[in-house]
This record gives structure tokens, C-alpha cells and sequence, in this order.
């Protein structure tokens, strides 16, 4: 629909886009029923796990849409591999196996499934609590080894204990319910949290010392940031209580290793439940394998999003976005990317074209980049979302001057901007004008550009600099400048015909605003098919007598979009 949020890949014309289907990669394990969404003859699914980096870049080039659990990296390396690329789909919730800034610089849509596995995680949590307080890992163990140690796996109870939560979001308030529902305070921390659901789950909210300082048990259900990396170290444990017990199933990295590992040895910590670390399998890694030795470690391989329930609810909810992305529908949890409902992007999508075709006709008329734009809404269009046509304009203002190896859309356009240095500030206007919509492209020095959408849908340009116009920018345009005087049209046909070229539509544009010297001048805009315009073309009309310039504005085919003599 729009190709600000869904673009097509700049390599791919419309013709080859009917003929080949969609790839689709599925890089981890998922579930069987999640791949139901993708059972269209668009879409060709290949189901390829267990890729090394190398393996990955060899393959990735053909696919126009990726999906991983938390096993694939989706390295920068990779991504720039990926030329075809247009979304990665992540069947969870963390996303720091994805490289999500290089993906953006990319214009590749990163989306996940946000809540899919809330109710799995969190139940594994509470498993782990429960595992933790009446030593159920090593009194399993012991059993396989015929070992009947009823008096030294004496455990205690949760009930009456602190249970404190680091992280308040989705798994962090079901850990809440399910804790306080088994008799547990509930105390947590999180900058974010909401007061009034705290409130409602009878849960207090306090600072991390805090939380430290009270709990019996500790959770943790952040994102690993570099703010929450190693959150919990040396420091954070010698402020707890003696005798408490730790339970991870957020990520690896939030805790130091080494520091809880001595902080079991001394008997400061009393057990701990790890469901995550630093690296996955953690067998390499000798901190983590000295912490799962632990005899008061009770560890799982990563299994908090693994029941089928959740398995099924991640694969569809990321798989269908997947559909709607190569379909050019909208993702519903994008990471990267402004989420737009539906009734406003069908309003936007015909004003993406026009201010695409704006900012393209702003570069090959004005031949120069001020050093800001105002893009102004006036009317009905000021009313919405306006991330997808800031991208239509930086993908117009430099079509035609880019080596179009990116393509910019909603994902990506701030970056390109800021890159390119082209600075946009965006103006609402609500008060009515003579259109129902109206849309300004205005340079710091007053070069201007207006145009709205016909009722049916169809752009239209309607002032260009000091002139007042009414053209449908598509296809070849010539638009040559002349001193207001009969037979001029005439000249121009007249050369324009001599090429083989046919003039479909023609305006003429008078000036409106600003002064035209002693004769007046104004704008021919004239729509051509029939072959390309050479620059000779242009020459001759040019220096034709009460000519003043002409120029060609290629419309639909970028890479030639201006050649113009002197306008
Ligand atoms: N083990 C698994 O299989 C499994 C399954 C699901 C989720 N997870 C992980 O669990 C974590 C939580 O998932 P979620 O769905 O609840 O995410 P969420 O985004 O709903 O919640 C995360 C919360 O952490 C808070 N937060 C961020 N920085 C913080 C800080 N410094 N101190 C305190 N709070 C902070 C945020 O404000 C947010 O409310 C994520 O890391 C996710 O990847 C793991
Ligand atoms: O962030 C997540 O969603 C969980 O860690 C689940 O990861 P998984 O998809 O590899 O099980």
C-alpha cells in the first residue's frame, strides 16, 4: 500500500515482482502451525536452521523476508548481505539478536510478537520460584541417582516471603499475579511502571535498593540494554538479605556470573533458578558452567517461550506480519518503524505519491538543497500520521542525486535525512484552504512547491515557484519558461513533434506571484510520450526567440528524472 512503510526493493521492477515469489526464510525453529499465514503461491518458504554467520550471508541475498527466534544472529554483517531484504521477523519478544540500528539504516523492518509468549515466560518463572524454594532440581537429580535426601533438601515456603520484581512490564506484572495469588508481597522496580496497574495487582513500587534490600526472592524481566547489563554484580548482592534466591528468565546478561557464583559459594545467596545466559549453549563459557554445577542452581535451556501454546501464538503473530509486509499491508508491532492504523494510511497513500513527485520536481527544477524545508499540511491531511510523507519527500529530494543503492521509507528516512543534511521542519495548518488538502514543500530562501490529491487520488501540482499551475505529475514532462507572447506554443510543439514526440497534456502556467519583467513570463508544462527527450531537443527550444529555458522532468523513471538547459 504505502511504499514508505512497505517498500519495494529498488532492484525490483513491477514486472519481475509478478513473475518471482516472495522467499521467505525461516532461520530457527518454529512452530509447524505458525506457518499457516505464509500458505500462498506468493510466498516460496524455505526452512533452513542451524546457519553459521558465513552460511547465513551466502544465503540471505535471495530472501525478501527473515524469521528467527533468539539462536540467529542477525548480525550488520548479515544484514548487509541481505540485499532483497525487506523484514525480519522475530517469533518473541527480545530482539538483541538483531542488529536493530543496522537493519534501520537499511530501510529493513525489524517486527516481533510482543506478547506471544507473556503467559509462558511468566509461568516458567513461577515454576522456577517454586523449584528454588523446595530444591526440585537437585531432588530430581538425586532420584535418577537413587539418592532418597529427604532431610538435606529441606526447603522453604514462598508463601508470607517478598518476592521482588526488576522489570514491571508484561512478564513481570503475570509473575505479580501468580506470585501474589500464592500468598506472596509483591514488591517492584521499574522507571516505567504504571502506578495504577501496581495499584490494581497489589503490587508496591519502590526503587531497586529497595527491592534489594526486601526480597526473599528476586526476579528479573528486563530487556538486556547496555543500562541493564550486569545489572545485578557484586554490589547489587552484598545489598540483599542473607538466604535469598535469584530466578532469571529475562536474559543472560543481566547478571554478572562470576559475582553470583561466589555470592552462592559464601551462602549470601541461597539458590538461584536460570533459565538465560550470557552465551547460548553456555557450555563454552566457563562462568556459566561453573554456576550450573552449583549444587543450589536449578537451570533450563532457555525453555521461558517454549510451550506450544506460546510457540503457536509467536509464529503466527510474526508470520502474518510477514504476509502483510510482502503483501504491502501494515505490520502490527514493528520495532523500528511508527505503527499507522489503517483508515489513516489509506488517506495517506495517494499523498505519499504526490509528495514524492513534489520533492522530485523540487531537486530537478531548482537544481540546489536549501539549507531547511518547511513541509506544510493545510486542511483535512494535517489531521494524520505524517512519518510515511516526511519519508516521500527525502525519497523525492534525493531520487534523482542518490546512487539508489538504499531505499528510504518510513524505516529509515530520519537517518538518510540527517546523513544527507537535509533538515524538514513539518507545519500543520487545520484552517481551511482552497482545497480540501493541501500540501506546501517550501525551501528557507521561498523556492516553493504545492499540490494536492483529486477526489480520485490522483496527484496534481498546482504551484510551481511563482506560478500558478494544474498538472498531473507522471510520466515525461517537459516544462520550458518563455516571455508571455503569442506563437510560443506553437514553437514548442512544433519542435517537440519533429523528435516523435506526441503531447498528451499541456498547461500553461502564468506567473502569480513575484515580478516577470516588462513582458510577463510564464511556465508551458507539457506531458510527452512517444521516446525519450534528448538534450538537443532542449537546446533548440531553448534558444528559440522569447524562449527563457526548458527542462525535462522524468516522473516514474528515477535515475534520468531531470536534464534541463538553463531554466
Ligand atoms: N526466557 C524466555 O524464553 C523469555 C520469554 C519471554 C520474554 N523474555 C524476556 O523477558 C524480558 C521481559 O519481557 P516483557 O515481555 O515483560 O518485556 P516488556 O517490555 O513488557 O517489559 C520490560 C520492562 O522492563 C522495564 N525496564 C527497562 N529497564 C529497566 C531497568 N533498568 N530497571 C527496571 N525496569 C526496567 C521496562 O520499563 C519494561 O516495563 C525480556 O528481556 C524478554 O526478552 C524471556
Ligand atoms: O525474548 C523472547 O521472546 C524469549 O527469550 C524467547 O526466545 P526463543 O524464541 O528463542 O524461545
Amino acid at each position: 500500500m504505502s511504499a514508505y512503510l512497505m517498500p519495494l526493493n529498488p532492484r525490483e521492477t513491477p514486472d519481475s515482482k509478478m513473475a518471482t515469489k516472495s522467499k521467505i526464510l525461516i532461520a530457527d525453529p518454529l512452530s509447524e502451525s505458525g506457518l499457516t499465514p505464509l500458505q500462498d503461491p506468493k510466498f516460496q518458504i524455505d526452512i533452513k536452521t542451524g546457519l553459521s554467520e558465513a552460511q547465513l550471508c551466502d544465503i540471505i541475498g535471495e530472501y525478501s523476508a527473515l524469521v528467527v527466534r533468539s539462536e540467529t544472529k542477525v548480525t550488520a554483517k548479515v544484514l548487509s548481505c541481505a540485499k532483497n531484504l525487506k523484514i525480519v521477523g522475530r517469533a518473541g519478544v527480545g530482539v538483541d539478536n538483531i542488529d536493530v540500528n543496522a537493519a534501520t539504516k537499511l530501510g529493513i523492518m525489524v517486527v516481533n510478537s510482543p506478547d506471544g509468549n507473556v503467559v509462558a515466560a511468566a509461568e516458567l518463572t513461577l515454576a522456577l520460584i517454586l523449584a528454588a524454594a523446595r530444591n526440585v532440581g537437585r531432588a530430581a537429580e538425586g532420584m535418577k541417582a537413587k539418592k532418597w535426601e529427604r532431610k538435606k533438601l529441606v526447603g522453604i515456603q514462598v508463601q508470607g516471603k517478598v518476592l521482588g520484581i526488576v522489570g514491571f512490564g508484561k512478564v513481570g506484572q503475570h509473575v505479580a499475579r501468580g506470585a501474589v495469588g500464592m500468598g506472596m508481597k509483591v514488591i517492584a522496580t521499574d522507571p516505567y511502571a504504571s502506578a495504577t496497574i501496581a495499584a490494581r495487582l497489589n503490587v508496591k513500587l519502590a526503587t531497586l535498593q529497595e527491592v534489594l534490600q526486601t526480597a526473599d526472592f528476586l526476579t528479573l524481566h528486563t530487556p538486556l540494554l547496555a543500562s541493564t547489563k550486569n545489572m545485578i554484580n557484586e554490589k547489587q548482592l552484598a545489598a540483599m538479605k542473607p538466604g535469598h534466591s535469584i530466578i532469571n528468565v529475562a536474559r543472560g546478561g543481566l547478571i554478572d556470573e562470576d559475582a553470583l557464583l561466589k555470592s552462592l559459594e559464601s551462602g549470601h545467596t541461597r539458590a538461584a533458578a536460570l533459565d538465560v545466559f550470557p552465551q547460548e549453549p553456555p557450555f563454552k563459557s566457563s562462568s556459566s558452567v561453573a554456576l550450573l554445577s552449583h549444587p543450589n542452581v536449578v537451570s533450563t535451556p532457555h525453555l521461558g517461550a517454549s510451550t506450544s501454546e506460546a510457540q503457536h501464538a509467536v509464529a503466527v503473530d510474526v508470520t502474518e506480519q510477514i504476509r502483510d509486509v510482502l503483501l504491502n499491508q501494515l505490520p502490527r508491532s514493528a520495532v523500528n518503524a511508527p505503527t499507522i492504523n489503517s483508515s489513516d494510511l489509506e488517506k495517506i497513500t495517494p499523498y505519499t505519491q504526490l509528495i514524492e513527485k513534489m520533492g522530485l520536481l523540487y531537486t530537478a527544477h531548482f537544481k540546489h538543497q536549501p539549507p531547511s524545508y518547511e513541509l506544510i499540511f493545510s486542511g483535512s491531511i494535517a489531521s494524520v500520521p505524517t512519518a510515511p510523507l516526511f519519508a516521500a519527500l527525502i525519497n523525492g529530494l534525493t531520487k534523482s542525486i542518490s546512487a539508489r543503492g538504499t531505499t528510504v521509507n518510513v524505516v529509515n528516512a530520519k537517518l538518510v535525512a540527517k546523513e544527507r543534511g537535509i533538515v524538514v521542519h513539518e507545519k500543520k495548518v487545520s484552517e481551511d484552504t482552497t482545497y480540501s488538502s493541501l500540501v506546501t514543500v517550501k525551501g528557507t530562501n521561498g523556492d516553493i512547491i504545492q499540490g494536492f490529491c483529486s477526489e480520485g487520488s490522483f496527484p496534481q501540482i498546482v504551484r510551481i515557484g511563482d506560478f500558478e499551475t494544474n498538472f498531473v505529475p507522471q510520466g515525461t514532462v517537459v516544462i520550458a519558461r518563455n516571455f508571455d507572447r503569442p506563437g510560443m506554443i506553437g514553437v514548442v510543439g512544433r519542435i517537440l513533434g519533429g523528435e516523435g514526440l506526441n503531447i498528451k497534456n499541456m498547461s500553461v502556467a502564468a506567473r502569480k506571484f513575484g515580478q516577470g519583467g516588462k513582458e510577463g513570463d510564464a511556465l508551458m508544462i507539457l506531458s510527452v510520450d512517444g521516446g525519450k527527450v534528448r538534450e538537443g531537443a532542449l537546446r533548440e527550444i531553448e534558444s528559440t526567440n522569447g524562449m527563457l529555458g526548458a527542462q525535462v522532468v522524468s516522473f516514474d523513471s528515477p535515475p534520468e528524472a531531470a536534464i534541463s538547459a538553463k531554466l
